[in-house]
């Protein structure tokens, strides 16, 4: 093949197409779908990715330019992926080069100068003296080849094409086999990440005796001596961790220094945090009867080799983990590969142990806090095939598997799994194309799955994927659902009981402390400040349009309707009750730290939330010493919510139920029910029975109650009906189209003009209309208006909402309307975004 197709990295209207190249003789061996190249681009030259291979048709019409530089020896991406590329440029409105970016690594975006060498375990294999020859070499001039690399250590990737420009394929099968590996020359410098660690000086027996004889003034030194003897197995440990765990300053830590108890030094941050950890290693469970019936079909589905969706709706506790354990090993056996999707890996390292327990060295983590080098060795790992399973979040979706038999998406509900950048993707919807593209099976696994995918697999209308529904309504150890109770605060104020824990939950609180058993507390902070709510009656105010609450602006003091534009201002008094105790909402998770303090002197508490979880690592560290008892009380956001298993929590506390529910968002009931129905589900998960208190100023809210009663079908029809008279999906589809400019008048007029000339358009093919007064295809237009955030890093933001259903091309026609006004976003800096079915509306 003489010419390649290139989708070249300038993110740009005019450039969302492919441009033709000749490929230059010496590459044609080397380049396939896929390939990584440098091309002439106007003046400079930019990176592209060769989207397909042609002949030559008619020589010498067209000068054409010939590609520079090939990347990569082998090509990034498999030529599924970039079939995909192109399915997300339609589904998403994106440009093309923003998906391809999406789906490699941040590794290989830069610079940096590429080598090939000869892999680890193969030059090891030299060193204890094992013939190359006996490690799969398959003849001399593979020997040849690999001898070459090795003589040099390491040679630039261009070197070694040019010295054996005829064994392309030997080469890349090489690389493909992993006997050569490619890496990327990394600045120390800029890699290596340092951080400020503290070690014991002494043995573990010279510190216990410096313990028992410390001076009892030194309390705040001995406290800090005691943790690190705890954690001597697990040290060193992070300085910033030792600060917020104990709450002492660095000069405590410094004296101990200055006795010579321990040491403070700037350490490396660990390459791979599972490298050198042992995990248990765990056997197949036999699975109870609903497991039983759940996994048959999944492999039944598996066996005929063929697409198929499965909507796996577990009760929290159902043993969800185990199916997914056990089909995967089925996919293995098959000799395919399996994807497994979390919310956000570093938020559940007991997901990732189970799968290391069972599966070991076969799995690969691509975990956002590794550095972009440690996610390239993984992602290596699976493009090699060295590794069968791929664990990650949002972006695990792209896997670079050759022959992908399951991906699972665990708790699918979850707002996670939509990128919130360009391309705005949504991993389900990309985990169902791609799988449909391998024959693969999709799993879609929650206590509590989103409405979209309940309501496509009840109706089975949806046709882009309509999963088949599998139900587990019991617990795998056989016992019940915590009992849950609904804490009304308003009466706690009527009670004179201003404290932000009600006398129930302070009750149960006392009651496990005396016990010995554990606590969850959730606070859920989203929404911090967001609405104005009357803590007498639970009055909050909703647009009287759209049915969310109204959103406080500090700035003009009024609050308005993020999807429609209606205002009003504050008022002083409760319109409900009259009650003056109306006021903004939020409390953050360190006050809620401050009163256990106050109110149970020498409770140990863990705070799990953005502020203590930073450090890499520390999520695993905070859960095993929670694990491990050295605490009482689980404190934190929605990541205390999620997917841990603790036999000895007892009692799950929800501090304030309605701060999610009065979120600007039509999912905020949804959101509510989700978040109450999993943290309830942290208790009594094993021997002991676990309890439940809900805290709300709203008890009576369909979501509180039905997630207080484990009724999620209840729940469902209910919340069906609100989004099927007020049109939201899963009744129809949404793109939320936001523009962003320096000066706010030339914005505002440039947004009417989007929203006019998206309506005339939709007028003239007989789109337009209301959602209420038309049946079948139908467009309709909200805005535009201010966006919830006006306002950020000094650019102006507008935004409208467009909603729809049925089969018509309102993407297409959405992002026609865009490219209309590209003179405007050239010339005046205008940037205009879409995103089809936005999750956050906030
Ligand atoms: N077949 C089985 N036999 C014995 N124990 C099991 C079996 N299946 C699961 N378990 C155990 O039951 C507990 C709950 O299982 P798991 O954590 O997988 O539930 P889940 O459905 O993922 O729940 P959640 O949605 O709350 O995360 C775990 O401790 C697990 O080890
Ligand atoms: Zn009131
Ligand atoms: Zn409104």
């Amino acid at each position: 093949m003489e010419i390649a197709k290139v989708i070249v990295d300038v993110p740009a209207k005019s450039t969302d197409r492919t441009f033709d190249y000749l490929i230059p003789a010496e590459m044609r061996r080397w380049i396939e779908v896929g390939s990584r190249v440098g091309v002439p681009f106007g003046h400079r030259t930019v990176q592209g990715f060769v989207t397909s291979l042609h002949e030559r048709q008619e020589p010498g019409r067209f000068k054409l330019k010939p590609i520079q530089e090939l990347l990569d020896l082998v090509p990034p991406l498999p030529p599924d992926l970039v079939e995909l590329a192109g399915w997300m440029r339609e589904r998403y409105a994106c440009g093309e080069i923003m998906a391809l970016q999406a789906m490699i690594p941040t590794a290989l975006k830069g610079k940096a100068e590429r080598y090939i060498s000869v892999s680890d375990t193969e030059s090891q294999a030299a060193q204890d003296g094992l013939l190359l020859a006996d490690t799969g070499m398959e003849d001399d001039s593979e020997r040849e080849i690999v001898l070459f690399v090795q003589s040099r250590t390491q040679v630039p990737l261009g070197q070694l094409s040019r010295r054996f420009p005829e064994q392309a394929e030997m080469i890349k099968s090489l690389l493909r086999r992993g006997v050569l590996q490619e890496s990327q020359y990394i600045k120390d410098k800029l890699q290596k990440k340092t951080l400020k660690a503290v070690d014991l000086a002494v043995s573990v027996e010279e510190a216990e005796a410096a313990l028992a004889a410390f001076p009892a003034k030194a309390q705040r030194q001995r406290e800090v001596l005691a943790w690190l003897l705890e954690l001597s197995p697990m040290l060193p440990v992070a300085m910033k961790e030792v600060l917020s765990g104990l709450q002492v300053s660095a000069a405590t830590v410094k004296s101990l220094e200055d006795k010579g108890l321990v040491t403070i030094d700037d350490v490396e941050v660990f390459r791979d945090p599972y490298r050198g950890r042992d995990f248990k290693p765990t056997a197949p469970l036999p699975l109870t009867h609903e497991q039983q019936h759940v996994y048959e079909r999944v492999v039944g589905q598996l066996d005929e080799r063929t697409h198929g969706v499965f909507l796996l709706h577990g009760v929290t506790g159902s043993g969800k983990t185990e199916i997914y354990l056990q089909t995967i090993q089925r996919c293995i056996e098959q000799d395919r590969q399996a994807i497994v999707l979390v919310p956000e890996i570093s938020l559940t390292p007991q997901m990732v142990e189970r799968f290391k327990g069972r599966f070991g060295d076969q799995v690969a983590v691509m975990h956002s806090r590794l550095s972009a080098g440690e996610r390239y060795d993984e992602w290596r790992k699976i493009r090699e095939g060295r590794v069968k399973v791929a664990i990650g979040a949002r972006s695990g979706v792209f896997a670079p598997f050759k022959s992908i038999g399951l991906i699972i998406i665990d708790e699918e509900h979850e707002t996670s799994y939509k990128q919130e950048e360009t391309p705005k993707y949504h991993a389900r919807d990309v985990a169902v194309k791609r799988a449909d593209q391998h024959g693969a099976v999709v799993i879609l696994g929650s206590a509590t799955p989103s409405l979209e995918s309940y309501h496509a697999a009840r109706s089975q209308s949806n046709d882009e994927f309509a999963p088949l529904l599998l139900e587990m309504h019991h617990r795998a150890l056989g016992n019940k659902l915590p009992e849950v109770h609904i804490v009304d605060m308003r009466n706690e104020l009527r009670g004179n009981n201003r404290s932000m824990f009600s006398r129930d939950l302070h009750q149960g609180i006392a009651a496990r402390l005396e016990k010995g058993e554990q606590i969850v507390l959730l606070l859920n902070r989203r929404g911090y400040s967001t609405f104005v709510m009357c803590r007498s009656c639970g009055y909050v105010s909703t647009c009287p349009n759209c049915d969310i609450s109204l959103t406080y602006h500090q700035r003009s003091n009024n609050m308005r309707c993020h999807y429609c534009g209606y205002s009003e201002g504050v008022p002083e008094t409760c319109p409900e009750c009259g009650s003056e105790h109306i006021r903004y909402f939020g409390t953050g998770t360190q006050r809620v730290e401050e009163e256990l303090a106050k109110l149970f002197p020498g409770i140990r508490v863990i705070r799990m939330d953005v502020d203590t979880t930073t450090e890499k690592g520390s999520h695993e560290k905070l859960l095993k010493q929670f694990r491990d008892k050295k605490a009482d009380v689980l404190l934190g956001t929605q990541m205390v919510a999620k997917g841990l298993d603790f036999p000895d929590v007892t009692l799950v506390g929800v501090i304030t139920a309605d701060s999610a529910l009065n979120l600007p968002d039509f999912r905020a009931a949804e959101k509510t029910f989700q978040l109450l129905t999993q943290v309830a589900g942290r208790a009594g998960r094993h021997q002991l029975p676990g309890e439940v208190f809900v805290q709300s100023y709203t008890p009576d809210h369909y979501s509180v109650i039905h997630a207080s009663r484990h009724d999620y079908l209840s729940f469902v029809r209910e919340e069906l009906k609100h989004r099927r008279v007020l049109h939201y999906p899963p009744y129809c589809r949404l793109i939320l189209v936001t523009f962003t400019h320096e000066q706010l008048p030339l914005l505002v007029r440039l947004a009417e003009n989007y929203t006019a000339n998206l309506e005339g358009k939709a007028r003239q093919r007989g789109w337009f209309g209301s959602l209420d007064k038309f049946t079948g295809d139908v467009m309709d237009v909200l805005g535009p208006v201010a966006s919830p955030m006006p306002k950020i890093k000094n650019r102006y933001r507008f935004q409208c909402m467009i909603k729809w259903r049925g089969n018509i091309d309102v993407i297409g026609l959405a992002r026609e309307v865009a490219d209309d006004m590209a003179d405007a976003v050239q010339n005046q800096k205008l940037l205009i975004s879409l995103d089809v079915d936005p999750q956050m509306l906030m």
